[in-house]
């Protein structure tokens, strides 16, 4: 039902920047509007302020309340609140929400008819608009047409407030920073006078005085709270020590009952396999992620904020402004880049401040996988400057503050708040994480997990990551690959290109790497799959959408094809008929992979690639030969014998570690040779094949030099991956 605007006006004293509404009158639009008895926290400080004519900067935690903090304002006032939001389903809640309570409000966005968008322009340019609340993402902003459509608005006196919702966005120092935000900084400059509300749930005193300062806000009101969120549990469970950590996800979930949870995975393969595993044993649940066409996600996230379905399993696409009051539990089930992204993500968790669970699956393969991820982030982009390469610093240093969250002992709670400069005694906590609640279980399962460690010889293991990063923290090149980047792009995906962690590996400009890196993400990539293969969760059978389709096949051949012209430009005048190569090739992955599982044949295809971008003519022409002969041979798929993967990664890792066997030459990309191999009596012509364990060998030689690695850096290495 439409509710009237209350006749605030008359509840207001003076003009102009002298205006002040009366507390109690604000009180009065709260209850009519939103039913809520008071203000919490500083929102009627904040209303206060922008009311006023004040320029304000609010940190509030998650789900604190910020957007009441330019709801209220939009209906104390005739004109408009222009809202800048990051994404496009944030605002689309907000909007629809509004509608609902009877409040006028629209957002712009790319995904509307132009005959929508007419409309609210009419709207506009009437003389007393009907809208109260307009939102807009950044890249409308930086458009000449909308910023003139703003300015006339502004001059007709109707412009009241312009709130950036998400202000963290703006900063390269915060968690989630947008190019695209960047672009605000013309605010001021075109609209003058009029307030601007900042409003952010994490931001650390260097990402405030970004904010403030790419704003160009004037002597703002400057609210911060505390980043406790005392109706959360806090708990970190140990992959490596648990039997099955899908079993036990799946205990917690029945045990719990039918409460509505989301759980977040690094890669979306594993949102839909975790998803799948659940939904058979009886949960209802869904996966969601950017790998889903735009409908389908919609409406998973309407089943599930209409209780239709329980549980998410979602990459962190499923994002900011996610507002569902009752999720009882938020599961990581793979570590979070950051505190910063950890909080905002577990305080999705208990919104109506009832008690609720932050359960966080740790692992060490987890660990080392993420620590692999921002290392390879700095190649992503091909700007270098040293500022990037202490960004790139900044990544690592905000990921051990996350590992530090889960391998060290003491309240969880209190690490948290630290993190964002709040100093606090433990006994804050009042038992309401696992650390505190149950010390000796948690120091046992620490003392567990040293041990699982330390016989798995992982230190050994990681030395080979951190080469990598220490060796491409040399080129001089930083890329932000886990924030967001353009929202024009984003406003289809609604994601950071970190979406997917087997993506992102895959995707950074790998031609980049030193050959040593490809070989060690090979490396990675079937180790994973051994891991997966062990723990059973090859559900292909059972599940249909590990198949591969035509459509992605078509997408894998567009991909061989490109990397081929980029291997044509590399090397020189080799081929023509690029199609049919690319045919070829991705016919030997498919062949190879396609009717085992999709990520398998991914992982083949992207090996693929990598390969193309760092291969010699000679190699290149013979692999394309023998290609071609067996495109044209027709031969039957041919199934990889399973004991090829079946070791477990325990085998792995020992034999990389213990094993000495003759090296190979770097440039030999073994799974791509072994491919041929495999589906050929052919390969006579290409490098001799080596086994998997011989082939992670090849890299003593180099991985040799990690003991030369300079003393400090062995140190925080050490430091980090102490257990305590
Ligand atoms: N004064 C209040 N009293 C009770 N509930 C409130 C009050 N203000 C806001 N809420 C409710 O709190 C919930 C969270 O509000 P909101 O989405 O504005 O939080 P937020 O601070 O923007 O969180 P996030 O950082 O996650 O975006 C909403 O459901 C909202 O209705
Ligand atoms: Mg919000």
């Amino acid at each position: 039902m439409k509710k009237s605007p209350l006749p605030l006006q008359s509840a207001s004293i003076g003009e102009g920047k002298n205006q002040k509404w009366g507390r109690e009158a604000l009180v009065k639009l709260l209850r009519w509007h939103f039913g809520h008895a008071q203000f919490r926290d500083k929102q009627l400080e904040a209303i206060e302020a922008v009311l006023s004519g004040r320029d304000c900067f609010c940190l509030m935690p998650t789900g604190g309340g910020k957007s009441m903090c330019y709801q209220i304002p939009a209906l104390a006032k005739t004109g408009i609140v222009l809202v800048v939001c990051p994404l496009i389903a944030l605002m689309e809640n907000q909007v629809s929400a509004l509608k609902e309570k009877g409040i006028s409000a629209e957002f712009l966005s790319s995904t509307q008819t132009t005959q929508t968008k007419n409309k609210i322009y009419e709207d506009l340019a009437l003389g007393k608009p009907s809208l109260r609340l307009l939102y807009v993402t950044p890249e409308l902003i930086a458009t000449p047409g909308f910023m003139s459509k703003l300015m006339k608005i502004h001059s007709r006196g109707l412009l009241n407030l312009i709130a950036i919702d998400e202000a963290h966005c703006i900063s390269t120092w915060g968690h989630d920073f947008r190019p695209s935000y960047r672009k605000l900084s013309s605010l001021r400059n075109h609209l003058p006078g009029i307030p601007i509300l900042a409003l952010t749930a994490t931001a650390v005193p260097k990402v405030q005085n970004d904010v403030m300062q790419s704003l160009g806000m004037e002597s703002p009101l400057v609210l911060t709270s505390s980043f406790n969120r005392p109706n959360i549990y806090y708990e970190v469970r140990y992959k490596d020590i648990l039997d099955d950590a899908y079993a036990d996800l799946l205990k917690k979930l029945k045990t719990s009952g039918a409460v509505c949870s989301i759980i977040y995975c690094l890669e979306r393969a594993m949102c839909d396999n975790l998803s799948a595993y659940l939904s058979e044993n009886g949960i209802s649940c869904a996966a969601y992620h950017a790998g889903q066409n735009d409908k389908l996600r919609s409406s998973i996230l309407d089943d599930w904020i209409s209780s239709k379905i329980q549980v998410v399993v979602a990459t962190v696409a499923f994002g900011m402004g996610i507002d569902r009051k009752d999720v009882r539990i938020v599961c990581h089930f793979n570590i979070p880049k950051s505190m910063e992204a950890f909080y905002q993500e577990s305080g999705r968790a208990g919104r109506d401040q009832l008690p609720s669970t932050s359960i966080l699956y740790y692992g060490i393969e987890d660990h080392k996988r993420m620590e692999f991820i921002l290392s390879n982030a700095k190649n992503k982009k091909s700007q270098s400057s040293s500022s990037q390469d202490g960004l790139f610093k900044k990544l690592l240093a905000d990921f051990n503050q996350m590992v530090e969250y889960c391998e060290g002992s003491g309240c969880r709670r209190k690490k948290i708040l630290e993190s964002f400069g709040e100093q606090v005694p433990a006994s804050l906590c009042k038992n309401s994480c696992d650390a505190c609640k149950h010390p000796n279980q948690v120091a046992r399962q620490l003392e567990e997990l040293t041990t699982t460690c330390a016989s798995r010889q992982r230190n050994q293991f990681s030395k080979i990551l951190m080469r990598s990063a220490v060796d491409m923290s040399d080129e001089g090149q930083y890329s932000e690959f886990w924030n967001r980047d353009d929202e024009a792009s984003c406003s289809e995906e609604d994601i950071s290109d970190s979406d997917d962690g087997n993506d992102v590996a895959k995707s950074s400009t790998i031609s980049k790497f030193k050959s040593g890196v490809n070989e060690r993400i090979d490396f990675w990539e079937h180790a994973e799959e051994n891991y997966n293969q062990k723990k059973g969760l090859d559900r292909k059978n059972k599940v249909d959408k590990n198949e591969v389709s035509e459509q992605l096949r078509e997408a894998s051949k567009q991909r061989l094809f490109e990397a081929l012209t980029l291997a044509q430009r590399r090397l020189g005048s080799l081929m023509n008929e690029f199609e049919k190569s690319a045919s070829s090739l991705e016919n030997e992955c498919y062949k190879k992979y396609g009717k085992s599982r999709k990520s398998f044949y991914l992982s083949q295809v992207a090996n693929t690639v990598r390969w193309l971008s760092t291969t010699n003519s000679t190699d290149l022409t013979n692999r394309l030969r023998i290609s071609d002969d067996l495109a044209s041979e027709n031969t039957p798929p041919k199934q990889e014998p399973s004991g090829s993967t079946s070791s477990s990664l325990n085998q792995v890792i020992t034999e990389t570690i213990n094993e000495e066997v003759p090296s190979v030459t770097s440039s030999t990309n073994l799974s791509c040779v072994s491919s041929v191999q495999s589906s050929t009596t052919t390969a006579a012509s290409l490098p001799p094949i080596p086994s998997f364990s011989e082939f992670t060998k090849s890299r003593k030689a180099k991985d040799r030099a990690v003991d030369k690695l300079p003393e400090t850096v062995e140190k925080n290495m050490e430091k980090r991956m102490r257990l305590r």
